[in-house]
């Protein structure tokens, strides 16, 4: 039997699948936590990346393996190829000033035109905007910037600080596309928009004729030999590309015109893969490369499954004790609405939110109305990114709901209740880094694998428009 690996360097941990390359089942797997916080040293990403691995008995009967992770990041290297200071997250609003700077001094519209995103604190162009501003001796230290999955990939094919070939480093198109600084339909950076936001004239020119080197955008399917092998990922390991963790979700799930994914891990997202690109100069929508050659529109909301992890906590129950709370109330939770933009929020963009109950009243203020007011202001988030994703073109014959919340049958009731198309619940795995896996294989065998996704439910449709109706009169309130 031929393995191949994929990982998912998500937000709160670092997930490993095994599966046969044959068929696609897996065949074992592996996990390690991430710190929380959103700014984190690399190396604990790296950390749990071997431990996730171990996890999972090893790759030494693995014959490649790829990178997923979770977009975004802003991983700086000195000329040694040692991180400058920590990587600040996608979650990480510190950068919403500089992100209107950007905004101001380049134009919505251009960058829309030029990178298919207009910029938000997520992304890394206003990041090092920020370290330009906040810490300008860093700034200058800079020698490459990468993403988290590049620069792990980089790390797993043996370089790092004892062999610093910052040339080494390699993307791919669908996490390239998330930095604001690359223009997936040219598939090439716009160094000008990087020198720009850096603060750093020396960042503009072409390739070996900059200060600063970015990882080199490879096609899907292709790959990179380990270059200096170790126990944990020797020399035969054949290295795809990787992506980013919602690309990386749309491979896994093998999704199709007419599906669109909803994921609520630590994030949010509505996506769909489409062959041609977004560009909504309102910045709402993120227009995104896919990991396959085509695009992924996407909305993302700072604020998912950690909703329900903080009212579970404050109501002292677990997640399904919250499910079974939640489904015991009406839907619309007798006026009861969560506005849960407990960290700020991407979308809409108010980085500086917090969260809001509306409709408190002796009679609504019940631990049930309370625990399905939170499944609900966290789904009635994500239907609002699935009307702006509709907005450019595309169209929803079902839902695909995925991520760690898509696991609580509450959850998928009620998403039934909130969307106006069919939901379905594909069988509980991970699907970022099983759509990695699928990168592997596409690099072993030189062919995008068919492998096949099982529903575990469809939860009957009963749509309930109450719920998005007095969500909606409160937020325009
Ligand atoms: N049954 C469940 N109900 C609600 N939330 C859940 C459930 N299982 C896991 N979660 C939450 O899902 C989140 C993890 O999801 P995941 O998709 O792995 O996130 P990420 O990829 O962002 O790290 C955690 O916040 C966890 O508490
Ligand atoms: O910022 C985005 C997408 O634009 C997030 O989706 C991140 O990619 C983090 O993903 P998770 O760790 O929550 O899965």
């Amino acid at each position: 039997m031929t393995l191949v690996a994929g990982v998912d360097s998500s937000t709160q941990s670092c997930k490993v699948v095994v599966r046969d390359l044959e068929t696609g089942a897996i065949v074992r797997t592996g996990r390690a936590s991430h710190p929380t916080g959103t700014e984190v040293d690399p190396q604990a990403w790296w950390d749990a990346l071997l431990a996730a691995v171990h996890d999972a008995g090893g790759l030494d009967d693995v014959a490649a393996v790829s990178v997923a992770g979770q977009q975004h990041g802003m991983v700086v290297l000195d000329a040694q190829g040692r991180v400058i200071r920590p990587a600040l997250l996608w979650n990480d609003t510190r950068s919403a000033g500089a992100a209107s700077d950007l905004i101001a001094e380049v134009g919505a519209e251009e960058y829309a035109r030029r990178t298919g995103v207009v910029p938000v604190a997520s992304f890394t162009a206003t990041k090092l905007r920020w370290l330009a501003d906040a810490e300008p001796e860093n700034a200058a230290r800079v020698a490459a910037v990468a993403l988290p999955h590049d620069w792990l990939t980089w790390r797993l094919r043996g370089f790092g600080p004892e062999r610093p070939d910052l040339a080494e480093l390699v993307t791919d198109r669908s996490d390239a596309s998330g930095t604001a600084y690359f223009d997936g339909e040219r598939g090439e950076y716009d160094r000008d928009l990087l020198a720009r936001a850096l603060r750093r004239d020396d960042a503009a020119g072409d390739v070996g004729n900059s200060g600063v080197a970015l990882p080199a955008v490879l096609a899907p399917g292709d790959s990179r030999p380990v270059a200096h092998g170790t126990p944990d990922f020797p020399t035969h390991l054949v290295v795809g590309v990787g992506a980013g963790d919602n690309a990386g979700a749309a491979l896994g799930l093998g999704a199709a015109t007419g599906d669109v994914v909803v994921s609520i891990g630590t994030s949010g997202t509505v996506f769909a893969v489409t062959d041609t690109p977004a560009r909504d100069a309102s910045g709402t929508v993120a227009g995104f490369a896919d990991a396959a050659g085509g695009y992924l529109p996407l909305i993302a909301t700072l604020n998912a499954a950690r909703i329900l992890d903080s009212v579970s906590a404050l109501l002292g129950v677990d997640h399904v004790e919250l499910g079974r709370l939640a489904l015991d109330a009406e839907p619309g939770s007798a006026g009861l609405v969560l506005q849960p933009y407990f960290e700020g929020e991407r979308t809409p963009n108010l980085p500086d939110a917090t969260a809001t109950l509306f409709g408190m009243t002796l009679a609504s203020t019940t631990r049930e109305n309370l625990a399905r007011a939170a499944i609900e202001g966290l789904l009635c988030g994500l239907a609002d990114g699935l009307d702006a994703v509709r907005g450019q073109g595309v169209v929803a014959q079902r839902i695909l709901l995925v991520g760690g919340a898509a696991q609580n049958e509450a959850v998928a009731r009620i998403a039934a209740q909130v969307f106006d198309v069919p939901v379905v619940v594909p069988e509980p795995a991970e699907y970022v880094a099983l759509g990695a896996a699928a990168q592997a294989a596409w690099a072993l065998s030189g062919s995008r694998p068919e492998w096949h996704v099982q529903v575990s439910a469809e939860p009957a449709p009963d749509h309930r428009p109450v719920i998005r109706e007095q969500y909606a009169a409160h937020r325009a309130a």
